[in-house]
Parts: C-alpha cells; structure tokens; sequence
C-alpha cells in the first residue's frame, strides 16, 4: 500500500462549496442573502435569473475575484480565504468571463488560446497542438492567426472558450457561454460540453441552452439561490 501527504478529497466531498454567502454593494445594497450551494463530480448545474441578479457576482465571489465579508468558499476541500488559497481554487476552476475582451489579451488567437498551457508547464509543441485541437473541437479551425481584436462578438465567444477549455480544469464555470452565438454554434458547444467529464457552473439565460445540458437548475431572485428543476439530463 502506497501513503501520500496531499490532503484526500473523498468523493463525496463537493468540488465547490459556498456557505451562508452575503454580499452587497455600496449604493445597490444586498445583492446575495445566505447562500448555500454544493457542487459536486460531473453535476452540470445552470443558474438563471433576471438581469442584475447577481449571478456574475456570485461567479466572482466563487473564485476571489470579489472577497465577500460574511460566508465561506470552499475549493476542493479547502477553505478560501487568502490570494494564496484563492489561487489554488484558480489553478482547478477555469472561468469563462461573461465579456470575452476581459478574456483575450494576446495579439493572435493561436497566442491566446496557447497562453494557458504554456503557463500550465506544457512545452510550445505541446500548446500548439492542444490548443488546434480544443479550437478544432469547437468548430474554429482556420482561425489560428486572425487578430483577436478583429474577430465578431461570436468569434470572441468561442475563441474564449477555447483558452478556457484547453487547460482542462477540474471544474468549469462559464458565464453566459452562449452570448452572441448562432443556433449552429449553440448546438457545437453543447455537443462539446456534455462530452466533457468535468463539473460545470454555469449562468445562462437560453432556457433551450440549459435545459439540454443541465442536470441541476438553479434561480437567482433577491439574492436567493433556490432549486428550479431536478435533473433534466442524464450525466453520462
Ligand atoms: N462594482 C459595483 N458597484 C455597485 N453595484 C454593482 C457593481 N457591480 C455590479 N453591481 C450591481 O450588482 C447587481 C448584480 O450584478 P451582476 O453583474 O452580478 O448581475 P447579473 O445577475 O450577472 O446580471 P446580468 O444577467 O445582467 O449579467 C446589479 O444590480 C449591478 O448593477
């Protein structure tokens, strides 16, 4: 039998977890009231809610970017409370920002989409050909050297989706992923992400969206976070 120091996370230990979350901002006030929620191996699990809810704040809470003063983030076992802790979260949630130009900041979308990688330790060859292959998966071959700052919204959108999903993190958390796509494109990335093992939080308004790939659906409504549906898919 072999022993290891790295700290066990049971199965049945949720990935994510949040506790008894508030927050509010000076000026709107309360924004999230006591919020639990637990997100556990393979669960899909879709949040909605009226625009200003406070769904991308409570993605941004959920990975440090926002620091709320009551309730606990809890990482793969651990709880959150410094840059160091939160950056470990980081380093196994990858989050998809709800505005792919507060994503992309390399000149090519090849640089961008390889950037991850190449700061994971992978050597250039390596990157390229991951990177080729998560935009080929998404449909966007062919786009390797086009200016990002040049691509549509669209474009913007799945190439932004493409850094995130190359560096294959333990848990995905995408914020209104399906922003500014076409039915076709739509339907590629629900063929893509219901093919992937991994966790998901994600925020959507697409009902169609969420009803295809969820296997939990969530509401946000005056800073609740409330069970909407039960599962709706199977996870396979
Ligand atoms: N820095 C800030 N200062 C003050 N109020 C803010 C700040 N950031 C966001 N808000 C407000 O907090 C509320 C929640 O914003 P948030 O972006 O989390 O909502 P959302 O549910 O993601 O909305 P949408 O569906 O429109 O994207 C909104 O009323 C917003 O105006």
């Amino acid at each position: 039998m072999t022993y290891s120091n790295k700290p066990m996370i049971k199965s049945d230990t949720p990935l994510i977890e949040i506790n008894n979350l508030s927050y509010a901002y000076p000026r709107r006030g309360s924004v999230l009231k006591d919020v639990n929620f637990a997100l556990y191996e393979s669960q899909r699990v879709v949040i909605n809610g009226d625009n200003g809810a406070g769904k991308t704040t409570l993605l941004h809470l959920i990975v440090g970017l926002k620091k709320a003063k009551q309730g606990d983030i809890i990482g793969f076992g651990e709880t959150c409370k410094t840059e160091k802790e939160f950056n470990k979260l980081r380093a196994k949630a990858g989050l998809l920002f709800q505005d792919p130009d507060d994503q992309l900041f390399c000149p090519t979308v090849l640089e961008d989409v390889m950037f991850g990688p190449l700061n994971l330790g992978f050597t250039k060859q390596q990157a390229i050909e991951k990177s080729l292959q998560t935009l080929k998966n998404l449909g966007m071959q062919g786009f390797e050297s086009r200016i990002t700052h040049q691509l549509s919204g669209g474009e913007k959108r799945m190439i932004t989706l493409a850094s995130v999903l190359v560096m294959e993190p333990k848990v995905l958390i995408l914020d209104e992923p399906t922003n500014a796509l076409d039915e076709k494109a739509k339907t590629r990335l629900v063929n893509v992400l219901q093919a992937l093992p991994q966790a998901m939080i994600i925020i959507s308004h697409d009902k169609l969206f969420s009803d295809k790939l969820a296997t939990r659906q969530l509401n946000l409504k005056d800073g609740l976070l409330t069970e909407q549906l039960a599962a709706t898919v199977a996870v396979a």
